[in-house]
């Protein structure tokens, strides 16, 4: 029997968490007061939703094949992203054939140059990309870790990221990202509250514990010096995306400027290997975290990763559910994984893109056996009670 070759692309939307996590009710730590580049605007300072964070909502993409086997995947994306896969990219895809992976993403990237190459529209390419894995994978019924080359470890650990990283040590997490509160506007007493509260979590979870601070983009260089400074005597282990994405610049002066031993971290709002090697030869980080829904996909963040090994970089990608723990599973340069903390009081495990994918793995004791991950494609299924809406049917 030939190579089945694809027959149906079809974009939906979902509203309500899933892989746009930032969508949630009212009372989640995700979107208490957490510091943004809006920040400076008081009126858009205690949640992010009233900016937009949530705007977008999530792309699940669908692809059909020959044989009759559908492969999906969801990302950030909503209703542009699904114009986009409809309108633009189901050109290439539809007659091709499902192993053709490499010139799909190719052809869609090429193709979009001119208004995509960042952003919501890498976003739709990352999804496409996912679902043709998916498909790929289900077809030959292998875990997309096997079609990958296969698991370098037998079991995943994972850091915990959420506003209590003293419960997320006693669920057996290596370690804890915690969302910075105060940005640059809310001038000294907003840099000393930041500082009290990882003071306050360091004497809860004793010396050893990783405590990391996520900025979100939304400080400068010398409020980011100057918080790493402070937060020395803290035992921060990284600080992560203190600066906008585009100022390469700013980062590399702050891996210069941070105390010894202190880890930079970002990427989650970069995308393709172009945008990982400026943040690479331009030395502006230790560790790379490139969310594989946002970034390129699958097939980008191979090539992403690569580069990264060339530089003795890790590639810790941003929490990004199944479809990042099968590629953390193959890399060396991946030791570990992110874990999104999605309880509204981060107070217990739930799957990160709750409630949309079911068979979604999740950490136990802070870790993943491999044999979590042994299903054909990345093992999930869309959970038929989630309304999709098809906008722009063909
Ligand atoms: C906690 C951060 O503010 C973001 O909400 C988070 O999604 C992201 O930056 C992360 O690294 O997980
Ligand atoms: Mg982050």
């Amino acid at each position: 029997m030939g190579i089945p070759t694809i027959k149906h692309v079809r974009a939906f939307t979902l509203r309500g968490g899933g892989a746009d996590y930032h969508d949630q009710a009212d009372g989640h730590w995700i979107d208490d007061h957490i510091a943004t580049p809006m920040s400076k605007y008081p009126e858009y300072r205690q949640s992010r939703r009233t900016f937009g964070i949530n705007v977008l909502g999530t792309l699940v993409v669908e692809i059909e094949a020959s044989d009759g086997t559908i492969g999906f995947a969801v990302t950030t994306g909503g209703e542009p992203a699904a114009y986009i896969v409809e309108k633009h990219l189901a050109r290439f895809l539809e007659g091709a054939r499902v192993t053709d992976i490499e010139k799909i993403w190719d052809q869609m990237y090429q193709s979009t140059l001119y208004y995509g190459r960042k952003g919501i529209v890498i976003n739709t390419i990352s999804g496409v990309d996912l679902a043709l894995w998916d498909l790929l994978g289900k077809i030959r019924q292998e875990p997309v870790h096997q079609l990958l080359g296969g698991a370098v470890r037998d079991e995943l650990q994972f850091y915990a990221t959420g506003a209590r990283p003293d419960l997320a040590q006693k669920m057996g997490f290596i370690g804890g990202k915690m969302p910075l509160h105060h940005g640059p506007a809310e001038g000294e007493e907003g840099l000393r509250k930041n500082l009290e509260e990882l003071a306050t979590m360091r004497e809860r979870v004793g010396p050893d514990f990783w405590l990391m601070l996520d900025c979100w983009m939304s400080l400068d260089l010398n409020y980011a010096t100057r918080l790493a400074v402070g937060a020395h005597e803290h035992g921060l282990k990284w600080i992560e995306e203190a600066l906008p994405p585009d100022d390469y610049w700013g980062y590399a002066a702050l891996r210069n400027n941070v105390p010894k031993g202190m880890l930079v971290t970002t990427g989650e709002h970069e995308a393709t290997r172009w945008g990982f090697r400026m943040l690479l030869e331009m030395g502006c980080c230790d560790i790379i975290q490139p969310d594989v829904g946002w970034c390129g996909g699958l097939t980008e963040l191979v090539k992403i990763s690569a580069l990264a090994d060339a530089h003795n970089a890790l590639v810790i990608p941003h929490g990004s559910s199944v479809y990042s723990y099968h590629f953390v599973a193959t890399r060396h340069n991946s030791p570990f994984a992110e874990f999104l903390m999605m309880a509204p009081k981060a107070d217990e495990v739930v799957p990160m893109f709750h409630p949309q994918l079911l068979g979604e793995p999740v950490p136990v004791n802070g870790r993943m056996r491999l044999s979590e991950l042994d299903q054909p494609g990345f093992g999930v299924t869309i959970n038929p009670e989630c309304q999709l809406h098809r906008p722009y049917n063909r």
